[in-house]
């Protein structure tokens, strides 16, 4: 045995003691998980428990995040954790999540992101068949997009909440990568027409401008789409998709990273019917419609300033004779600021629905 063989021997041996402790803590884990079911299960009477807990899993993830020592950078470890919680909950209760589809658009990204990949991911055709399958009870859970940092806010989400009585339970930030996608063996010179989903096309509209100006660009329902339409029609047909309906429709990614904004990032929020509690760190949205006067958003705002309440969001929506606005705040609907400050926004509105009060992004 040489010198080389010898100290990779003792370190490998060191790794498979390790790693027989380790799989000796992720079962004990799980059938500790198993036994939280159980709990949940015996105080729940006739109701069926609830077995997600989004604010546990985020002071877990944040907890995992404060103590990390290294060499395992904050958010891999993070990733590990996710990834170990979700196989734990898919033996409490395996989760159905619906998201909008077709499979390897960036919202399966979102719902693999948050959800890990133990939950079953069942791809819908629009957003309101998303609300649909959760109201209906079919899928615990549901992700669907509701803003891009370059294209600003999907306002198609936003009104599907003044039609569902849908709670919101979450939020994940996914980072945009667009790829210019072509098929094996075809040239950048070569290509005749370009699809995309019409957001992707607005987010990498420089790059497009300078390198294919006169290139027909078709608008398709989605970049997973467009990769499949793009494989489909063959030679001279290419994409602009992420990695994951790369890999999937087995196309090559020719030039990377193409959109306009480098830091290109969309956020999604997690829908579905229940309470969750505070966590630590959380976020609030809420729906208000106030009369269509003169300074209706001036006193609007105000008790969120007189409160020390922080805006991360706000968005106006057309309604017929009233204004109709759209907030994100920091901060739970159980903390007493929030709830000050909602006692007196409902004073001067017609309506007010609060969406859910949900931890803010962990990774
Ligand atoms: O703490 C719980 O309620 C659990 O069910 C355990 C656990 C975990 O694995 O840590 C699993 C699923 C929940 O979403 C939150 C946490």
């Amino acid at each position: 045995m040489s010198e080389q063989e010898k100290e990779l021997r003792i370190l490998r041996d060191q790794i498979d003691t390790i790693d027989g402790q380790l799989h000796e803590l992720l079962n004990r884990r799980a059938r500790c998980a198993q036994s939280v079911a159980e709990v949940k299960q015996k105080y729940q009477g006739d109701v069926s428990p609830v077995f997600y807990r989004p604010e546990r899993e985020a002071q877990v993830l944040r907890a995992v995040m404060e103590r990390n020592e290294g060499p395992l950078a904050d958010k891999e470890v993070a990733r590990l954790f996710r990834e170990i919680m979700s196989v734990c909950l898919a033996l409490e209760e395996p989760m159905r999540v619906a998201f909008l589809g077709p499979e390897g658009t960036f919202t399966q990204l979102a719902a693999m992101k948050h959800f890990g990949h133990s939950a079953r991911h069942l791809p819908m055709q629009s957003l309101k068949d998303v609300f649909r399958e959760v109201q209906s009870g079919a899928a615990h859970y549901g992700v669907v997009p509701i803003e891009n940092s370059t294209e600003g806010v999907v306002s198609h989400t936003l009104d599907l909440f003044k039609q569902f009585d849908l709670k919101i339970c979450g939020e994940v930030e996914v980072p945009v990568h667009l790829h210019l996608l072509l098929n094996r063996g075809d040239s950048l010179d070569g290509i005749r027409k370009i699809y995309s989903h019409q957001q992707s096309l607005a987010q990498s509209r420089c790059w497009l401008d300078v390198r294919y100006p006169d290139i027909e660009k078709v608008a398709v329902s989605s970049n997973a789409e467009a990769a499949r339409l793009a494989a489909k029609e063959g030679k001279g047909c290419a994409a602009i998709a992420g990695d994951m309906a790369a890999d999937l429709y087995d196309l090559d990614a020719a030039v990377k990273n193409i959109e306009d904004q480098i830091d290109n990032s969309t956020r999604f929020l997690i829908i579905g019917d229940q309470y969750v509690g505070p966590s630590g760190d959380d976020k609030t949205s809420i729906l208000i419609s106030v009369p269509d006067t003169p300074g209706a958003l001036y006193q609007l705002l105000e008790p969120f300033h007189r409160y020390g309440v922080s805006l991360t969001r706000v968005e106006t929506r057309s309604a017929s004779k009233n204004s109709l606005f759209y907030i994100d705040f920091v901060g739970h609907n159980s903390d007493p600021v929030v709830q000050n400050a909602l006692q007196d926004l409902i004073k001067n509105s017609i309506e007010l629905k609060v969406l859910g009060s949900y931890p803010s992004a962990v990774l």
